[in-house]
């Protein structure tokens, strides 16, 4: 069975936010319908991280929503719902139950419910001296879970949420479990992004000969940290379908199941697999007798 049901067609809105939460949604329905009008026929809109909110860990507090009561949520369900298309949410910052903010993502169907909720695995913590300092632990929590989930009429994703691309292994367990896309709202910087963002993207669609969907914020001249932009869709063999600029912008593709089918059954290895001797990455008995 094929992971994608049928040929997919996805949107992906970059746009900046800023300060205020209500013009952060309004934009975001705005581009949404922009994209509707060009592609009516889009399966999924795909929107950034941290979309309702600037990208700052002394902001995030101020801009959390609980989950499935807060206004955000809401917004995101009836975006899907009047619109008959479904909504992978880019992120924004989740008050737990536990009283913890979380980086959260989720994802709607086209009758608004939502089918999958990940909470960014890996937190965004470097310090390049002098370029680019960033410590989403001093705010945040981790999730927990890798999430791999169904889309009905459209196949099976993983989802992971900008840092969480540097760690191979959300988007190994996706596809080991069936998923044809591997969605992930990013907003790397203007110092790691020229570097790494392509490669990552490259990178995990070759490993798991899957789709790759990044969607950034566009870059906000007023804005205290800038991202990369160039959102992009990347292809199971590794190419670039489409890839924006820097600007607020849409970029559209068409996902084809035959894509990830051909170069799954040439090339098999999913297969090939060795489990038997690294079943547990971190378990793995390493040789040293050469
Ligand atoms: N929002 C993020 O997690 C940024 C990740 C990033 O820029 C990177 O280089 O990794």
């Amino acid at each position: 069975m094929s992971a994608l049901s049928k040929n997919v067609k996805v949107a992906l809105l970059q746009f900046h936010a800023g300060s205020d939460k209500q013009a952060n949604l309004t934009k975001a329905k705005e581009f949404a319908l922009n994209a509707l009008k060009k592609q009516p026929d889009t399966d999924i809109l795909v929107l950034p991280e941290c979309f309702n909110s600037p990208y700052a860990v002394d902001q995030f507090k101020n801009y959390s929503e609980s989950i499935p009561t807060g206004e955000t949520t809401k917004f995101l369900s009836e975006l899907a719902k009047e619109n008959n298309v479904n909504v992978i949410g880019g992120s924004f910052p989740e008050l737990g139950d536990d009283g913890h903010l979380y980086n959260t993502s989720l994802t709607f169907n086209t009758v608004g419910e939502i089918v999958a909720k990940h909470r960014k695995v890996h937190l965004f913590d470097i310090d390049i001296p002098g370029k680019m300092t960033f410590k989403e632990s001093s705010s945040l929590k981790p999730g927990n879970k890798a999430t791999v989930y169904n889309l009905p009429g459209v196949g099976t994703l993983g989802l992971g949420i900008c840092y969480d691309i540097r760690f191979p292994e959300l988007a190994m367990v996706a596809a080991r479990k069936g998923a044809g896309i591997m969605a992930y709202p990013g907003a790397f910087n203007t110092v790691t992004g020229p570097k790494f963002w392509t490669k990552f993207g490259v990178a995990r669609a070759i490993d798991n000969q899957l789709y790759v969907i990044l969607c950034s914020p566009a870059r906000n001249p007023d804005g205290g940290y800038q991202a990369y932009g160039h959102s992009m869709v990347v292809d199971p063999n590794g190419n670039v379908v489409v890839e924006a600029g820097h600007g607020e912008e849409i970029v559209y593709a068409e996902l084809k199941p035959e894509e990830v089918d051909e170069v799954r059954q040439n090339i098999p290895i999913g297969k090939q697999r060795r489990f038997d001797i690294y079943q547990n990455v971190a378990d793995t008995a390493i040789s040293s007798d050469l």
